[in-house]
């Protein structure tokens, strides 16, 4: 399990660290692990340029004590200084002591500009908004290096600057990072998009923190072998109705695909059985001969461990009452695509047994009555408000799936891939959780184990692939979770 922490934790977890070490020493060793960092990059270090982006800070300060490190082994390092009064001046002296060179932002030649590695410690876990204009003009003039110039790595500092660490929130300028070393703890900043993407390949440099980080992490990402404790196995003494049996209310005369793509993702989540109620029966039995179905309302399919309602249920009366219907059982309810625009808090807020509800952005924002925008930029805040209004379990799609349920840490789905972006594969994963449900896990972990699996499947099927591939290959992400439990 991947966990991360917010800042304000992290502060509180280094000040009780910092209180038993001597001045400096928590800043040496993020240094040195930065250094190290820095050296597995490059790959050399003698004759390596390095540019270091120094701000007011400690990240300005990390950057410049890693700097000196890497000067002493023979690399040519130069400092710009972004707050020349303010740069740290142990780091700077140490820099200055080693050989490096520093000197303001306004006063660097175009010519220092040309590295072989960028160090960003512009800001981190202090910094906020969108970096201020003397940074982004900084790092417009690394961007606009020579023609033909080869493209400097760039490694972050705690986190790339920019890049709010709470939630991901890239409100301007910021850094994109080929690899981020961060100290202590993941911050949620490094998992959620868009600061995810800014964050390249993050490696955790060990500072001590560990023994004073509280044990309920902010935010996590589940692994293979969390994922393999969480599945549903069938017992000796299964049968297909203790195995749960899922309901699937989707689909309709106009779109019969989605009832097909939801039952195929049920049929392989754990349950025992898959009754189907709507209009495209007809479709879903060829298309899935063990569907047990009716072509009636869900009130008439029978008894079941879990509902699935929405995907291509369509917009009308008819729709609307299949999800009331739905969400008057005091089963888990999963709501997708069309079943949510007939949601009221209150209702879901009173209902007894879990609801789950899995939007997209465009789904959330309406459902919050914000701009898609607002849901994209901020998923970490929309996922947890959408979750508390409804008291609900929220699983936010996206390229970092989000996962939201009570005072629970926010799950992130960590196996998510382009590919999802496929039409149909949203139903997959209803079909897919609902049958988690059914077969008795929690919302949370039949949200967060359904993303996961259904991610894993997209990146092994055929690519480009469909989300008939993606429900194919179910099983044999299944299966790799299985087998390479408790190697990860
Ligand atoms: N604590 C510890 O034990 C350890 C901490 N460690 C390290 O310390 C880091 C935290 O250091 P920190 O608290 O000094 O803040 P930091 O991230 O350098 O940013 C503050 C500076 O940025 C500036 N600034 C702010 N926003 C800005 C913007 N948008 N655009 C541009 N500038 C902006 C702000 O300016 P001001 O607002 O003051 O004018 C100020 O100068 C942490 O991430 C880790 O790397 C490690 O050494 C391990 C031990
Ligand atoms: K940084």
């Amino acid at each position: 399990m991947r966990t991360a922490y917010s800042v304000e934790t992290v502060r509180a977890a280094e000040r009780e660290l910092m209180d038993r070490l001597p001045d400096g020493a928590l800043m040496r060793r993020a240094a040195a692990g930065l250094a190290a960092t820095a050296v597995r990059m490059l790959g050399w270090v003698y004759g390596a340029r390095v540019l270091l982006l120094v701000g007011g800070g400690d990240n300005g300060g990390d950057a410049l004590l890693a700097g000196a490190l890497l000067a002493r082994r023979g690399a040519a390092v130069t400092a710009v200084l972004l707050s020349p009064d303010r740069a740290h001046p142990g780091g700077l002296a140490a820099l200055r002591a080693a050989g490096g060179s520093a000197g303001p932002a306004a006063a660097v030649s175009g010519r220092a500009l040309v590295a072989d590695l960028v160090l960003d410690g512009i800001t981190g876990i202090g910094g906020s908004g969108g970096l201020r204009p003397e940074a982004a003009e900084l790092l417009a003039r690394l961007e606009a290096r020579r023609p033909g110039a080869a493209e400097p790595a760039v490694l972050a500092v705690d986190l790339p600057s920019g890049v709010d660490a709470d939630t991901g929130e890239v409100p301007g300028a910021a850094v994109r990072a080929t690899a981020t070393a961060t100290f202590g703890a993941y911050k949620p900043g490094l998992l959620v998009d868009p600061g995810r993407q800014r964050a390249g390949t993050v490696r955790l440099v060990d500072i001590g923190l560990g023994p004073h980080l509280p044990p309920q992490p902010d935010l996590l990402a589940l692994q293979h072998s969390d994922v393999a404790r969480l599945l549903p196995l069938p017992s000796p003494e299964s049968d297909k109705y203790r195995r749960g049996v899922v309901g699937v209310a989707a689909g309709s005369a106009r779109y019969p695909g989605a009832a097909v793509l939801a039952v195929g993702g049920a049929l392989r989540g754990g349950a025992g059985a898959v009754r189907y109620a709507g209009h495209a029966a007809e479709g879903v039995v060829a298309a899935h001969p063990e569907t047990l179905v009716s072509g009636g309302a869900p009130r008439e399919a029978g008894r079941v461990q879990s509902w699935v309602v929405g995907p291509g249920l369509g917009t009308g009366a008819e729709a609307e009452r299949a999800v009331a219907q739905v969400l008057e059982a005091d089963v888990p309810v999963l709501v997708d695509a069309d079943g949510l625009r007939f949601l009221d808090p209150g209702q879901v807020r009173a209902r007894r047994a879990p609801t789950l509800l899995t939007p997209h952005a465009g789904e959330a924002a309406a459902l919050l009555d914000v701009a898609r925008e607002a849901v994209e930029s901020e998923r970490l805040v929309s996922v947890r408000e959408l979750a508390r209004r409804y008291g609900a379990t929220v699983l936010l799609k996206g390229s970092t799936t989000l996962v939201a349920s009570g005072g629970r840490p926010v799950r992130v789905n960590p196996t998510g891939t382009g590919w999802l972006a496929t039409a149909g594969s949203g139903d997959v994963l209803s079909g897919l959780a609902g049958s988690l449900l059914a077969a008795g896990l929690d919302a949370l972990d039949a949200a967060s184990v359904g993303a996961y699996l259904h991610g894993l499947a997209a990146r092994l099927a055929p690519e480009p692939c469909t989300a008939v591939e993606v429900a194919a290959a179910l099983p044999s992400a299944w299966q790799q979770v299985r087998a390479t439990a408790g190697t990860d």
